[in-house]
């Protein structure tokens, strides 16, 4: 059982380290988690008990004090972990202060601070387009291979992994409708994203640069857009997506930090067009990840989006977020936008698995469309890690309950 000796090879082992939030059973105190295996370590109580510097950022009840520090003390505070968890002179002092996962509860791990969503991959930009848009000329609007388009969303519903995401209720109106109708949306869908999260803050009116992503930020979660489609389709023109979107949006507990996932970065797809100057990344290093995503449906799995094929990357999302002058603040987070393959089964909505409801997946249990009160959805991920150890992002998991009638 001892943390220490977890098995080669683990998606959490030493080389992974993302860090949570945590509170043991009958207590409402909340406490900085680094996960290592099956067990997560009490960092504060660690930092603490080894006389470190960083004492003071991680015996906190949220990451936030720590995502601010910025880039530096990221490094250090992740080097110092790794040796705490992996030097036998140290064993003594940090093995009592492991807990088994299974017996903590998982946290919100930082206040959200901005949400902003993308609509960075040009499978599902193409799929939607043509679902949505089926009289348009092209499936991609004419500034798509120009920009990142992305929409502010509610940041204040973004939850936890194992939050029930209740039913939203709303206006839709099929073309065949003669009025628009009230009630729980018939279309509920997920999004299969990836979401980054800000730590430093960046100053009003200065840009931040392609060059300024690894500054700004500090890691990255699973994301899950619940989406209602029905209630989209009626809003959206012309402002974009609004409460067919704002009810929930579910993150993973764990915070996988870059320096994690060096491995793992690639290169994006080949550029169609030049983009402008402040998004040109071909002088840059590689800005993609190999982030290889499972979407599973009340235990069978539908898809696997491969985040590698994103036409835009965080750092192109991020100089474009900015590019205006707006701020950054601690907390801010960012998703990807839905993550779909070119291959069917590699979609990462129900809207284009089953094109719009036309094609039902058959799952064991039965057909499926769109999601069913009571359906489960849990999105996991792993990246390609050093000698061959795959890093584990965990998981964001959700049930659907009833709306009100
Ligand atoms: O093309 C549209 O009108 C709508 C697209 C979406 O719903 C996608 C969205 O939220 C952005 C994304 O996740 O890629
Ligand atoms: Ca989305
Ligand atoms: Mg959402």
């Amino acid at each position: 059982m001892p943390p220490f000796d977890v098995p080669e090879g683990d998606p959490f082992g030493p080389h992974n380290l993302p860090y949570g939030v945590f509170s043991l059973p009958g207590s409402s105190h909340r406490s900085v988690g680094v996960r290592l295996g099956d067990h997560v370590l009490d960092a504060g109580a660690a930092a603490h008990a080894l006389g470190s510097p960083y004492a003071a950022l991680l015996a906190r009840p949220t990451l936030n004090p720590l995502l601010a520090a910025g880039r530096t003390a990221w490094s250090d505070v992740r080097r110092a972990l790794t040796a705490w968890v992996t030097l036998p002179s140290h064993r003594e002092t940090v093995e009592p202060l492991f807990h088994p996962l299974s017996s903590v509860t998982l946290h919100l791990p930082f206040e959200v601070a901005d949400y902003v969503d993308f609509y960075a991959s040009e499978n599902h930009a193409r799929n939607v387009g043509q679902i949505f848009r089926p009289d348009a000329a092209d499936s991609l609007t004419p500034n798509w291979k120009h920009l990142p388009i992305g929409y502010h969303g509610r940041s204040g519903t973004v939850v936890v992994s194992g939050t029930d995401v209740v039913r939203p209720s709303g206006q839709r109106k099929a073309p065949t409708d003669a009025a628009p109708l009230f009630g729980p949306s018939v279309r509920l869908d997920i999004e299969a994203e990836v979401g980054f999260v800000v730590g430093a803050p960046s100053r009003m009116g200065e840009p931040v640069s392609l060059d300024g992503f690894r500054e700004h930020v500090f890691g990255l979660c699973l994301l899950n857009d619940w989406s209602a489609r029905d209630i989209q389709a009626w809003e959206y023109v012309p402002l974009g997506p609004f409460l067919g979107k704002s009810f929930a949006t579910s993150v993973s507990a764990w915070i996988t930090p870059l320096d994690a996932l060096e491995e793992a970065r690639v290169a994006p797809p080949a550029r169609t067009h030049e983009p402008l100057p402040y998004l040109d990344d071909s002088d840059e290093e590689p800005g993609g990840y190999d982030l290889r995503i499972t979407v599973v449906v009340n235990g069978h799995v539908v898809s696997e989006p491969p985040f590698s094929t994103m036409y835009w990357t965080a750092a192109q999302q991020l100089a474009h977020m900015t590019v205006n002058g707006a701020s950054l603040r601690t907390g801010d987070l960012y998703g990807s936008g839905t993550v779909s393959g070119p291959a069917d089964r590699e979609r990462g909505s129900l809207l284009e698995l089953t094109w719009n409801g036309r094609d039902a997946l058959e799952l064991p249990d039965g057909k499926r469309t769109f999601l069913e009160d009571g359906d489960v959805v849990t999105l996991s991920a792993w990246a390609p890690g050093p000698d061959g150890v795959r890093v584990g992002l965990g998981e964001v998991t959700g049930r659907v309950a009833p709306g009100a009638q």
